[in-house]
C-alpha cells in the first residue's frame, strides 16, 4: 500500500498547500471590520480556528463546557504517579499528517517516536510473535481456503482491495470522489463478503483481516471511510508515529498564552440562536448553574454532532433538513483505554512491547522509555462495548488477568495503580470519533461541513481525516478561513 494517504478536503483551500501557507501566514487580512465569533469548544479545533481568527483581527470568545482544553487529546496524569502519566485520547501522530506536524513545529513542541510496530499476536488461543507469523501466517490457526493459505492479513485484504485501489490511487480527486461513493454503501465486511471488484474472501479470511487490521470493533461500518482512516493509516508499516515527550496535552495548551483571556471554561452551551443582527449563544454556567448568553456575528461549532444533538438551534429550520439529518445519524465510535502502572519495565525483558490479541484487550501498548504506565487495553466500537460493561476495579482486574497471559505472573508483582477512560461516556463526546456508516459519505457529502446562516462548523466530523487531529485541524483552517471571508 502506498505511503501517502490521499486526500480529499472539502472547501475550496487545497490540502496541505493553501492550509499550511495560512498556518505559517495567517489569513489574508481581509479589508472588512474585524468580526465578533463566538467558537463552542476549546479542543484542536476550536483553538485553531480562534487562533487564526485573532490573528486575523478578529474579536473571538470560546465556549467551552469542561474545565480545561484539548477535548479528545487529553492526557491522564492522575491517579499515575509524579511524572506518569496515560494519553487516553489521540496518542500517535503519523510523519504525513503535515498540519500537525507544522502545529507541533511551530510550538517547538519535544516529540519522541511513538513505537506503533506489533510484536506478539495473542489470537485463537495462539501466540506467536510477528516474525514467526510473518514466516508463517498459517501459524494462527484461522480456517482459509486453499488458495488463501499462508497469506498474512494484509496479503488477504489487497486481494480483496487492490483492484479499488488501483483505480483509486492515481484517479483525479473528481473520479476518486466518484470511486469513494460508487463503494460508499459497503461496509468493510460487506465489501470483503461480496466484493463488486475483487477477490471475495472466505469467512475465516474475513475473520483475520478484521482481528489483524482493527476492524474487528466496527465492521459494519463504511468500507472507504476505514480503508482510509485505519487500514491505510494505523496498520501502515511505512509510516513512523510521534508522540509528545511529556504527554501530548502540551499541544492543546500551547495555544494558552495567546488564548487563555478568550476561553471561558465550565459552560456548556444549549442554545445557539440565529437572529437579524447575528448569533446568539446561551450557555449554562456550571460554577453558577445561571444562563449566560454571548454575541456575536457569527459562530464556529466545534462540537462532535453525537452531543450536538442536546444543542438547541433556533430557528429550527434556519439549518436544513439535511444539516439536521447529519447531526442526528452521523455514525460515532465507542472507544475504551485502561491504564496500567508498573514498578518495572518487566514487558522489555521479554522484548514485547505491543500486543494485539482477539481476547477483550485487543491492543496492548508499552509505554516509550522513561514511562511505567502501559495502554494495557485499547479498544474500538463492540469491543469496547464489552468494557463499557464493567466497573473501574472490574476493569483494572480483567485488563490485568488479560497481560497475565501474555506477561506472567510480573504483571501482578509489578501493578502499582491504574485508570480507565470511556469516551461513549464523556458528556462533551459521545464517543470517540467519527467512522461513517454505509452510505453515509453519499448522503452527508457536503452538508456535514457546509455553514448555515451565520453557523459554521468544525471538527474532526466535518473533516476528510475522521479520528485524526489532522481531520479537526483541516476543519478549523477550512472555518476559519470561511468567516475570515464573509
Ligand atoms: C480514544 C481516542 C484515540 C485517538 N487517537 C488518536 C491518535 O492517536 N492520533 C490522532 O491524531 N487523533 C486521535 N484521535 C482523534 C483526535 O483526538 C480527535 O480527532 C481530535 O482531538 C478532535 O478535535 P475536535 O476539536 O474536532 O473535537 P474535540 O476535541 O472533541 O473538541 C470539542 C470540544 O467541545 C467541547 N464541548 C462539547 N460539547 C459542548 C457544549 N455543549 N458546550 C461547550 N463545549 C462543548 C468539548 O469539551 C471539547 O473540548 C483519538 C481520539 C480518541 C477519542
Ligand atoms: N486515530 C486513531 C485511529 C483511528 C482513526 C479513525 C478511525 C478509527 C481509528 C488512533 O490512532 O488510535
Amino acid at each position: 500500500m502506498s505511503h501517502r494517504v490521499d486526500i480529499h478536503s472539502y472547501g475550496d483551500l487545497s490540502y496541505p498547500k493553501d492550509m499550511l501557507s495560512i498556518i505559517q501566514d495567517g489569513l489574508p487580512v481581509l479589508n472588512g471590520p474585524p468580526k465578533k465569533v463566538v467558537i463552542i469548544g476549546a479542543g484542536m479545533a476550536g483553538l485553531v480556528s480562534a487562533s487564526l481568527l485573532k490573528q486575523a483581527g478578529h474579536t473571538v470568545e470560546i465556549i467551552e463546557g469542561n474545565d480545561r482544553v484539548g477535548g479528545r487529546i487529553y492526557t491522564l496524569r492522575k491517579p499515575f504517579s509524579e511524572g506518569q502519566y496515560l494519553d487516553v485520547g489521540a496518542m500517535r501522530f503519523p510523519d504525513i499528517h503535515e498540519l500537525t506536524f507544522s502545529y507541533l513545529r511551530k510550538f517547538d513542541l519535544p516529540l519522541n517516536e511513538f513505537n506503533n510496530e506489533n510484536d506478539l499476536y495473542y489470537v485463537n488461543g495462539v501466540q506467536s510473535t510477528t516474525t514467526t507469523y510473518n514466516q508463517n501466517p498459517n501459524v494462527l490457526k484461522f480456517p482459509l481456503a486453499p488458495e488463501e493459505q499462508g497469506k498474512t492479513a494484509k496479503e488477504l485484504l489487497s486481494l480483496a482491495v487492490q483492484p479499488y485501489l488501483d483505480l483509486y490511487e492515481d484517479a483525479s480527486p473528481t473520479e476518486q470522489e466518484r470511486l469513494r461513493r460508487k463503494f460508499d454503501r459497503y461496509s468493510f465486511e460487506g465489501f470483503l463478503r461480496y466484493n463488486p471488484i475483487g477477490v471475495s474472501l472466505s469467512e475465516g479470511a474475513i475473520r483475520k483481516v478484521k482481528v489483524l487490521l482493527g476492524i474487528e470493533g466496527f465492521p459494519e461500518l463504511s468500507f472507504v471511510d476505514i480503508l482510509l482512516d485505519i487500514v491505510r493509516t494505523v496498520f501502515n508499516p511505512d509510516l513512523k508515529f510521534y508522540e509528545i515527550t511529556g504527554g501530548n496535552d502540551l499541544l492543546p495548551k500551547a495555544f494558552l498564552p495567546d488564548l487563555s483571556p478568550h476561553i471561558l471554561y465550565k459552560r456548556k452551551v444549549q442554545q445557539i440562536f440565529q437572529e437579524k443582527d447575528g448569533v446568539r449563544v446561551v450557555a449554562i454556567n456550571r460554577n453558577t448553574y445561571e444562563y449566560e448568553n454571548f454575541k456575536g456575528d457569527y459562530v464556529i461549532v466545534t462540537v462532535p454532532y453525537s452531543v450536538m444533538q442536546f444543542i438547541d438551534i433556533i430557528p429550527y429550520d434556519s439549518i436544513s433538513f439535511e444539516k439536521w439529518k447529519a447531526i442526528k445519524e452521523l455514525s460515532y465510535v465507542s472507544s475504551v483505554k485502561i491504564g496500567l502502572e508498573f514498578k518495572s519495565r518487566f514487558w522489555e525483558e521479554l522484548k514485547i512491547a505491543n500486543v494485539l490479541t482477539d481476547i477483550p484487550l485487543r491492543y496492548t501498548y508499552s509505554p516509550s522509555p522513561g514511562r511505567q504506565v502501559m495502554l494495557g487495553s485499547y479498544s474500538w466500537g463492540a469491543n469496547a462495548n464489552l468494557w463499557n460493561s464493567l466497573p473501574e476495579r472490574e476493569r483494572i482486574n480483567e485488563a490485568l488477568y488479560g497481560l497475565s497471559k501474555v506477561f506472567g505472573k510480573r504483571v501482578y508483582e509489578d501493578f502499582t495503580k491504574g485508570a480507565s477512560y470511556s469516551w461513549s461516556q464523556n458528556e462533551f463526546s459521545a464517543g470517540c470519533f467519527t467512522l461513517f456508516a454505509p452510505n453515509q459519505a453519499t448522503d452527508f457529502a457536503d452538508r456535514l461541513y457546509t455553514p448555515e446562516g451565520d453557523i459554521h462548523f468544525a471538527g474532526e466530523h466535518t473533516s476528510t481525516f475522521h479520528g485524526w487531529v489532522e481531520g479537526a485541524i483541516e476543519s478549523a483552517v477550512r472555518a476559519a478561513n470561511e468567516v475570515n471571508e464573509r
